[in-house]
């Protein structure tokens, strides 16, 4: 069990409202002149990432407060039980282990008292045979051709994770010829197009769920299986055609999918966490098992750092402090992922999930409502599309947007300049937010222009930037899979903190039910044309409409 606390009781908290008070009016232009080795004492290096948070509203003070809040919450406590597989998800019962999964020194985790890594390494094995059978043409479909086409079949974290890492990882997929799909929504649409674009002798469809009771992925299931069926499959062709990836195997077999083709995992894997698990088996088709290792690696190496670097030199930390600087203190209701990197083009719909799903809680670890802020919303799109779409709000807006900008110096395409042009606006962001342009150096550049004064009076005032906007840089050498682990990982851990210091459960998902439920109540409601009446006024006349209008 984790340790309680009221987060706004803690010391530090206080200590850091009166320092925000000091704080919030001083401009970041001011710090960087006086000092001049703000980059050095605000930039930390783990490997081949480099962060730099030197362009955030803080001194040495906010950076030792925060860590002493970090303190007071007793992070290290938690690092250590998370690590030690406790039951930190208390609301489920159960530990929270995805570090097992990618756990490459393979030391013992116990829960319950049982190591839980030879399981472990028995699914990779596994996962690594079959990968290696699909990848070289050895597994066949039930023609005898090859398969050439993987389906994925899942959603939230049986989806997003797979998608971001094999758009991420594409380079590393370029010596075979195996193509991956994802289908997620259970709108009939995304099935519809997927299969127009596959043959049934030639695809696997890899049904993941970690419950394999999720009604859009067991809906898309189905209709593969019948499209399978009608286009010249037969019900003993299924086992060429059909893996699971779950925790369900009763439930796997019903649907009449092989055990032998099931790939397990444990309910101390969380969905949005599970990318490392069996779930990620989509990512070793495509970029081959030793790729998928290498990201196993990366991730396993941010474990280590979190687990014991100390707390002022641990890059989830630090980030995660700074986010709650932001979102306690100044009032941030938002966070902006911003990476310049095309590859990256999934991370921040990943991290939607990821953060919002683990934090996005108002009940604290006590079941008392908090009075307090917790999870940010999470959003962002990759540099520079994001400059010319709504970059406009966060440098002139009302509101405060912290944004962290992901670049690689060296790029998977290196096509003439194009990189170089790339980091040129990746570093211009940054900096343009921190320095903003004042009015008089507004006023100057309309003068150049040839502009009147009274023409530069009614101008400057709209081509003036505050600045004073923070921002995080966060460089890394290149996109490879250890690095991405790295990268996935320094998130997740950034997660973990801040749930611990806000006090609430990051590893459930309450939350996403009512919805389920309702919808499940609705849905028979639908498929007749009788008027309903059981529902409050509006939702009644959408649904009366709705059925008026289907005709
Ligand atoms: O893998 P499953 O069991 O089909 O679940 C998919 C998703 O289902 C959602 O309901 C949960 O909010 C997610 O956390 C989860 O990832």
């Amino acid at each position: 069990m984790l340790a309680n606390h009221r987060f706004t009781d803690l010391p530090a908290y206080a200590q850091l409202q009166a320092h925000y008070d000091l704080l919030k009016d001083r401009h970041l232009r001011d710090l960087f002149a006086e000092d001049a080795t703000r980059f050095d004492t605000f930039t930390r290096r783990f490997d081949d990432i480099l962060l730099d948070f030197s362009k955030n509203r803080i001194t040495t003070d906010t950076l030792n407060l925060l860590l002493q809040l970090a303190g007071e919450a007793a992070l290290p406590d938690a690092i250590g039980k998370l690590f030690a597989g406790d039951r930190i998800n208390q609301t489920e019962d159960r530990a929270v282990l995805h570090v097992a999964l990618r756990n490459r020194s393979n030391t013992p985790i116990l829960v319950d008292g049982k190591d839980v890594m030879p399981d472990v390494n028995e699914v990779l094995d596994r996962m690594k045979s079959f990968t290696g059978r699909i990848r070289s043409g050895e597994w066949t479909g039930y023609t005898g051709a090859g398969i050439t086409d993987i389906v994925n079949i899942g959603i939230g974290g049986s989806d997003l994770g797979p998608v971001m890492v094999t758009e991420a990882l594409k380079p590393y997929a370029d010596d075979q010829k195996l193509r991956v799909h994802f289908v997620s929504n259970v709108d009939g649409v995304h099935i519809y197009e997927t299969l127009q674009t596959v043959r049934p002798e030639t695809t696997l469809f890899l049904i993941a769920s970690k419950t394999f009771t999720t009604q859009e992925t067991m809906t898309n299931a189905q209709t593969a299986r019948q499209w399978f069926l009608d286009n010249g499959g037969s019900e003993a062709d299924i086992a060429k055609h059909f893996a699971a990836l779950s925790t369900n195997q009763a439930a796997v077999e019903k649907f009449g999918i092989d055990p032998a083709n099931m790939f397990g995992f444990w309910d101390w894997v969380g969905g949005r966490y599970s990318l490392w698990s069996a779930i990620g088996l989509s990512i070793a088709l495509y970029i081959g098992f030793e790729q998928f290792e290498e990201l196993l690696a990366g991730g396993h190496d941010m474990d280590l750092h979190f687990r014991d670097a100390p707390l002022d030199q641990n890059l989830p930390v630090i980030l995660a402090l700074l986010g709650i600087w932001y979102n306690n203190f100044f009032g941030a209701q938002t966070e902006a992922i911003l990476p310049y990197d095309q590859y990256l083009h999934r991370f921040a719909a990943y991290f939607q999930q990821g953060d919002m799903e683990s934090n996005g809680k108002s009940v604290d670890r006590n079941g008392n409502p908090v009075d307090y802020q917790t999870g940010p919303i999470i959003w962002g799109e990759p540099g520079t599309n994001g400059q010319h779409a709504f970059y406009q709000l966060i440098h002139q807006g009302t509101k405060l947007i912290p944004c962290d900008f992901l670049a690689p110096a060296i790029s998977q395409r290196p096509i003439g300049e194009h990189h170089t042009i790339l980091m040129a606006n990746y570093f211009a962001q940054t900096e343009a937010l921190m320095n903003g342009k004042t009015e008089a150096e507004a006023a100057d550049e309309l003068r150049q222009a040839g502009k009147s004064e009274a023409e530069i009076a009614a101008l400057a005032p709209f081509k003036m930037f505050t600045g004073n906007r923070p921002t995080n840089s966060i460089l890394f050498k290149k996109l490879t899979p250890r690095t991405l682990g790295r990268l996935i990982a320094l998130y997740e851990h950034k997660i973990f903190t801040q749930g611990v210091i806000w006090n609430i459960f990051s590893f459930d998902q309450w939350g996403v039910e009512l919805g389920k439920q309702l919808a499940s109540r609705i849905l028979p409601e639908l498929k007749d044309d009788a008027p309903v009446s059981t529902h409050d006024s509006s939702t009644n006349g959408l649904m009366n409409a709705f059925k008026a209008m289907r005709h």
